[in-house]
């Protein structure tokens, strides 16, 4: 069964209305393989959202960078999984380590988050991977299989799902992992799945690397056998984002 490669641009806390502009119609314009090859998503800061969503070409969508576990209501200054069903938006970000890091969101918060935005009908690129001082202390799979572990325990359906595997010491420090070293946590994560949850899950759920991807390290890392398509930070507000889209032609003898 083909897992359909997937290309999200996390813009994370960047931008102005020229910028974004910019950024937009340079996606408009290109030439990019046919949405049957791979799905692209934009993640604009909260309040570009309607805006990127309304001047985007329909073959690309958008995704929140977050949004609040729980039903809305009195969380001075969240976002509700509620409000982006309104709005149409239909993916959101979430585990990203930054937040992980910066504002302490644990495991199970990201878990509860995930489950409760599945809920609503929303899409939902988790994030995990782990820090440098783990990777080398030899604690690499732990780390990400409890970070799946606390996901799986709070959802029964994996088809709204993409897995992004982001080592933390990859992201914006221009140290992108090998596809040797993506390709053996890919690996481990699916053998995860197919142990822990389904050979089902296992083999159509989509795994995508994030750290430090360019339009030159790209085709290597797309043509990994797990490597599903990438989370790219830094470069998703360049040109070369269109590079990176079109890097899902390797997998399309698949
Ligand atoms: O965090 C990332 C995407 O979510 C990756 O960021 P960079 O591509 O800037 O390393």
């Amino acid at each position: 069964m083909g897992r359909k490669f997937f290309v999200g641009g996390n813009w994370k806390c960047n931008g102005t209305t020229e910028e974004v502009k910019k950024i937009v119609t340079t996606l408009n314009e290109a030439e990019v393989p046919s949405e049957d090859v791979v799905e692209v998503v934009v993640s604009p800061p909260f309040v570009f959202l309607p805006f990127v969503k309304s001047l985007l070409r329909p073959d690309f969508q958008v995704a929140a960078q977050n949004c609040w576990v729980r039903k809305g209501g009195a969380f001075t200054g969240e976002v509700s999984a509620e409000m982006l069903v309104n709005l149409n938006i239909p993916w959101v970000i979430l585990g990203h380590s930054e937040r992980r890091a910066l504002l302490n969101e644990s495991n199970e918060f990201v878990a509860d988050k995930v489950a409760y935005a599945l809920s609503q009908g929303l899409k939902v690129i988790a994030c995990i991977g782990e820090t440098l001082e783990q990777r080398e202390s030899g604690s690499t799979v732990a780390v990400v299989a409890a970070q799946t572990k606390a996901i799986a325990d709070k959802i029964s359906n994996w088809a709204n799902v993409v897995l992004a595997y982001e080592p933390v010491w990859a992201i914006g420090t221009g140290k992108v992992a090998t596809p040797a070293q993506a390709q053996e946590v890919h690996f481990e994560l699916r053998k995860w799945l197919s142990e822990n949850v389904s050979a089902e899950v296992a083999a159509s759920t989509r795994i995508i690397y994030g750290g430090s991807v360019n339009g030159g390290n790209c085709k290597e890392l797309a043509a990994q056998p797990d490597v599903d398509g990438f989370l790219v930070g830094g470069a998703s507000l360049k040109p070369e984002f269109i590079d990176i889209i079109k890097s899902a032609t390797v997998k399309k003898s698949d």
